[in-house]
């Protein structure tokens, strides 16, 4: 069920957050809401002094925002979004306007003051719906804004700078993340902590009730205007969409690590619950009413037990093609399929039942069939299928997970024990047979086709008249570069293995300016001429050395302004927080001499070889994005 009906009605929605904000991008993941990062490329530089109110600013820079990304995603013929939201966290004090710091001069000018005083912050946030009428782009536009007044202690010098050293204040509005070490310096805080953090989220939910729930002429004297509508109001309301199978469920567990975000109060306190639920709480009952010692039960180390179980349910599905069958056939009954798949109609049946609880089927009383998910990602021929990466899951990374341990004792990838193979060279070792090699370029291609939107639109690459896609592979994110970007030459350089079995993954519509494939080996071979070169999940393949002779090489033939783009999971400085990435780094150690890599790192390692003015995009997707430039 989705705790949250507001922000369920946003489900069979393509729903954009035009921020970089990785705060924006947590508080609104952390409700189970699904969308697309897009970060705005709109300059806030509009002048403060024309508006009458600071929180007027912060409502117009949000509107801009969000408005840049609806225009953009509809002009570059991109599918127009249905919703984009955008935001802008101010501080206000003494009747200034206050940012993000500049550099560490301006973040000290903010501070001091701050110091000893109450100040304000606002959100100001935009929801765009947007519909594309013949080729016109039409948005409706609904704003607010929200006051959370915030108290300082009085900063000794020391402190103040011993705060700024830490980076922390850089990315952040006034100077301070009050999620993090900036709690320290506050005293007090009057109304929504998240609206400081970045994102109201309280008022959100409220707004998206009045924009979907308005209320009904003649019951107007029983709806309390300024609540989320509650999970029984909700099923009074329902217009019969279903929810739930589309949404993330947050259980008990997922609470605590939420709130590591805004350490200085409970943030999912279940205190009113008798009238208005929010979002998020854990409920105390399960479905048969037993209460309490059910809830407490260890919910995230069981699903961990059990994820194992999960994946592999997933992988033979897959295996079976049972998803294809349902797609082109189904509904259909458990001997059906079974019929269809050549399996037992017993095994069939627990396995289907299981996807239904996974929440990758539906099941009614014609029989099972596909959820939209589904028929997107897990069929062979799904728009964005990720068929080809699960195959090579369970084909190639399950063997080599298995001996994790082994990895873990010893420090080194396992290939010799999952395969009976040393592994000489990790890309020999793919192409050593036709099927392998196939198998592994449609597993690149899947991912490198889910994220290439995410990667091409981090970051404004207009300036980039020509790209090299450095072990580009099928050339998946070569083809968008050119959607996005129609006038820049595009090239895919990987190895002639690779280049030979391309044909099969080009799509079928020849683009007006096609892309280039260049076939060679980049620590042997020249690299062609370009503006921008791209590695994208390229670097995570190799340890340290290897990484100096390739960005070497770039660097050699790069011209100052030229510019390196890469696409990896980026993992926090702590290597605490980004499980996914985490896991993948322990991936990359069960396959390759590889890991991967914090922002700082990447950094340390690209200004090494004269790159800088290094930007991280986390795009809250699967790959993050980093920029840089040849000085
Ligand atoms: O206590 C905190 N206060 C503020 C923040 C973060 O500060 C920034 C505010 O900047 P802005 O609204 O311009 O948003 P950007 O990060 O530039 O992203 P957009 O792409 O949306 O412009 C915001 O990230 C807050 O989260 C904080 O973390 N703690």
């Amino acid at each position: 069920m989705a705790l949250n009906p507001v922000l369920g009605k946003l489900v069979s929605k393509r729903v954009v957050l035009a921020s970089a904000s990785p705060r924006r991008q947590e508080i609104l993941t952390n409700v189970g809401l699904r969308f697309e990062v897009v970060p705005s490329w709109f300059k806030e530089t509009l002048e403060k002094s024309s508006f009458a109110a600071p929180y007027e600013y912060a409502v117009e820079t949000a509107k801009q925002k969000a408005l840049e990304v609806a225009n953009r995603m509809h002009v570059k013929h991109l599918r127009t979004p249905d919703i984009v939201i955008g935001a802008d966290t101010i501080v206000s004090v003494d009747e200034q306007i206050l940012e993000k710091p500049v550099d560490k001069q301006d973040a000290y000018r903010m501070l001091s003051r701050l110091s000893g005083k109450e100040h304000s912050v606002f959100t100001g946030v935009a929801i765009i719906h947007c519909s594309s009428k013949g080729n016109q782009l039409e948005t409706e536009i609904t704003d607010f804004y929200e006051e959370t007044k915030v108290k300082f202690s009085d900063l000794s010098e020391e402190l103040l700078w011993e705060y700024i050293h830490s980076g922390e204040p850089m990315d952040k509005a006034g100077g301070y993340g009050i999620q993090a070490l900036g709690g320290m310096l506050v005293e007090y805080v009057h109304g929504d902590f998240l609206n400081v953090v970045g994102f109201p989220l309280n008022h959100f939910c409220k707004k998206l009730a009045e924009l979907y729930y308005p209320p009904p002429k003649h019951t107007v004297q029983h709806i309390k205007h300024d609540s989320i509508p509650s999970v029984d109001t909700f099923e009074n309301l329902s217009d019969g969409e279903s929810e739930s199978s589309n949404f993330i469920e947050h259980k008990g567990a997922n609470n605590l690590d939420s709130s590591s975000m805004c350490p200085s109060r409970p943030v999912y306190n279940c205190e009113n619950s008798s009238s208005v639920r929010t979002g998020f709480m854990v409920p105390l009952e399960n479905q048969n009413g037993a209460s309490e010692s059910a809830a407490k039960l260890p919910s995230k180390i069981l699903d961990l037990m059990d994820g194992f179980k999960a994946s592999k349910a997933l992988f033979v599905a897959s295996k079976l093609k049972m998803f294809d069958y349902l797609k082109n056939k189904g509904p259909l009954k458990a001997v059906d399929v079974a019929n269809e798949v050549g399996t037992s109609v017993c095994g069939t049946e627990r396995l289907l039942d299981a996807c239904v609880a996974l929440g990758l089927l539906e099941k009614t009383s014609q029989g099972y069939s596909n959820t939209d998910s589904a028929n997107t990602y897990l069929t062979s021929d799904g728009e964005y299928s990720l068929h080809g990466y699960i195959i090579h899951s369970n084909d190639h990374l399950w063997p080599l997970f298995t001996n994790l341990e082994s990895a873990v004792r010893e420090g080194s990838r396992q290939n010799h024990r999952a395969f009976g193979r040393k592994a000489e060279d990790l890309f020999k070792d793919y192409y050593h047979s036709q099927e392998v090699k196939q198998r592994f370029m449609a597993a690149m291609h899947s991912i490198a086709h889910l994220t290439a939107r995410d990667v091409a639109t981090a970051f404004d690459l207009s300036q980039f008249k020509s790209t090299c896609d450095l072990g580009g592979c099928t050339g998946a994110l070569a083809h968008e570069l050119i959607q996005i970007y129609p006038n820049m030459k595009v090239t895919v350089f990987d190895l002639p293995e690779v280049i030979a079995n391309i044909s099969y993954f080009q799509p079928s519509e020849q683009c007006a300016a096609p892309v280039t494939f260049v076939s060679g080996d980049f620590f042997k071979d020249n690299l062609p001429e370009a503006d921008l070169y791209i590695l994208s999940r390229v670097l995570h393949d190799w340890p340290d050395e290897k990484i100096h002779v390739l960005l070497s090489k770039i660097s050699a033939v790069c011209k100052p302004g030229c510019g390196i783009l890469l696409a990896e999971m980026v993992l926090d400085d702590e290597k605490k927080n980004r499980s996914t990435a985490l896991l993948q780094s322990l991936n990359m150690l069960v396959q390759t001499e590889g890991k991967e890599r914090s922002g700082s790192e990447y950094q340390g390692l690209l200004e090494q070889h004269g790159f800088a003015n290094v930007k991280i995009r986390l795009t809250g997707n699967l790959l993050d994005v980093v920029l840089c430039v040849k000085t």
